[in-house]
C-alpha cells in the first residue's frame, strides 16, 4: 500500500521560540501567543521526521516545521512545557492539556528522540 508520509501525532500547544540575546521565550509566528495545532509527521521510507505547527486560527500560518535529528535530546522541562534544541535555535512547546504533552513525548522519544 501506499507509504506515504504520515502524522503520527497531533496536538494543541502555543509553540515558542527561545530569544537569546534577551533571554525570554517569544512566541513563534505572530505576536500573540495562540494555540497552534502541532503534529509530528513520519517519512517511512527515509525513516525521518518532522514537527510541523500551523496556528488554529484563521490563517493557519505555519509557526514551526523542524526536522527533528535522530538521537536528539527531548527535555520535558515540566509536565505540559517541553523543549529541544535545533542548530539554530531552541524551540519550546507551551501544551493545552499534560495529556497532549505525554503524548507528543511519547511520540518523539519512542520514535527518534531520546529523553
Ligand atoms: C514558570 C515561568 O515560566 C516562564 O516564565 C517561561 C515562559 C513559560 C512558557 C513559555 C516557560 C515555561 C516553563 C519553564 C520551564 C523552565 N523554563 C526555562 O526557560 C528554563 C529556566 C532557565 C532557562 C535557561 C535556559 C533554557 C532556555 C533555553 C534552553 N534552556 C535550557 O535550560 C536547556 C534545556 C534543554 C535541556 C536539554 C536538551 C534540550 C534543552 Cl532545550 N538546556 C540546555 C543545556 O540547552 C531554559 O529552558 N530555561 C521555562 C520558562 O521559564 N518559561
Amino acid at each position: 500500500g501506499c507509504i506515504g508520509i504520515s502524522s503520527i501525532c497531533q496536538v494543541r500547544a502555543t509553540v515558542m521560540l527561545y530569544d537569546d540575546n534577551n533571554k525570554r521565550w517569544v512566541p513563534a509566528g505572530s505576536d500573540s501567543p495562540s494555540f497552534s495545532r502541532v503534529q509530528i509527521y513520519h517519512n517511512p521510507t527515509a525513516n525521518t521526521f518532522r514537527v510541523v505547527g500551523r496556528k488554529l486560527q484563521a490563517d493557519q500560518q505555519v509557526v514551526i516545521n523542524c526536522p527533528i535529528i535522530k538521537g536528539m535530546k527531548y527535555n520535558q522541562a515540566t509536565p505540559n512545557f517541553h523543549q529541544w534544541r535545533d542548530p539554530k535555535q531552541v524551540w519550546g512547546l507551551n501544551f493545552g492539556s499534560k495529556e497532549d504533552a505525554a503524548l507528543f513525548a511519547n511520540s518523539m522519544t519512542g520514535g527518534p528522540c531520546i529523553s
